[in-house]
């Protein structure tokens, strides 16, 4: 599935003057689409390359479609719970993916990766450079699976669990949520929830602290 022409003269605005914004800019760039602007919260950042820049968050300006261009999975869902909606999906032109999967509002799709047959990914998702994710995949929304990782067929991986770089996760794995494999990592056994696991084969070295749920994100703090 190409979105080049679905793209083509389509405005956008990003969300966070990041590494990762210059890459979505690209992809954005790459199928004819329109950068309108950037907002980011941080009073240091006065500018962000030629893009317009708006400085912190205005719901006034929000007037096409955002994506929030945040690497880090739980910074992107609290800024997304604080904006309205009217989100943007982004896919670059040398992504390859069937016409037969479902992708979640929000979500980006860089250059060279494959998603196949029958896989939904959910909102708000980043598959990076060259990430592979095959047939009947499920990923839950804020998932990032990093550069040049690959999921096998069949894997499912919950909300908010970041993949490192070239990790490899084999056939009908799940992975819990707010989980975090290494780069280079192996996975052959299923992964809970907030587990860090690293290695070939992956081990589970440590639980996430403080541990941070969904319910903390909506009252703002951090459950104990
Ligand atoms: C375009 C982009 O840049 S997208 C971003 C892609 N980013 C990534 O892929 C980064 C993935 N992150 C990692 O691999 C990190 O090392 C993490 C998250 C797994 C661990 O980070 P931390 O929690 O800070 O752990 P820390 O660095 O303290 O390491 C803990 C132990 O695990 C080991 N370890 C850490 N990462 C790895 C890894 N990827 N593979 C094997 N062992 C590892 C360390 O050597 C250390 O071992 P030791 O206790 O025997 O000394």
């Amino acid at each position: 599935m190409t979105l080049g022409m679905e793209t083509k003269n389509k405005q956008y605005l990003l969300y966070g003057g990041s590494g990762h914004a210059k890459v979505i800019a690209e992809c954005i760039a790459a199928s004819q689409g329109i950068v309108e602007g950037i907002f980011d919260d941080n009073p240091d950042l006065k500018s962000f390359g030629d893009f317009p820049f708006f400085g912190c968050y205005q719901k006034e300006k929000h007037r096409f479609p955002l994506v929030v261009s945040i690497g880090d999975n739980l910074i992107r869902k609290k800024i997304v719970k604080n904006v309205k909606y009217l989100f943007g999906t982004i896919i670059h032109p040398s992504a390859c993916v069937s016409p037969n999967v479902e992708i979640g509002e929000g979500s980006v799709i860089f250059h060279n990766s494959i998603l196949q047959v029958d896989s939904r990914i959910g909102k708000h998702v980043i598959l990076n450079s060259g990430a592979s994710v095959d047939h009947e995949c499920v990923l839950g929304d804020f998932v990032h699976i990093s550069p040049q990782a690959t999921l096998c067929g069949n894997v499912v991986v919950g909300e908010g669990t970041h993949i490192g770089a070239n990790a490899v996760v084999i056939p009908y794995i799940t992975i819990g949520k707010w989980a975090t494999i290494g780069a280079g990592a192996v996975i052959i056994h299923d992964v809970p929830d907030f587990a860090i696991v690293v290695g070939n084969p992956g081990k589970l070295i440590k639980f996430k602290e403080p541990v941070c749920n969904t319910s903390c994100l909506k009252s703002g703090k951090k459950r104990q």
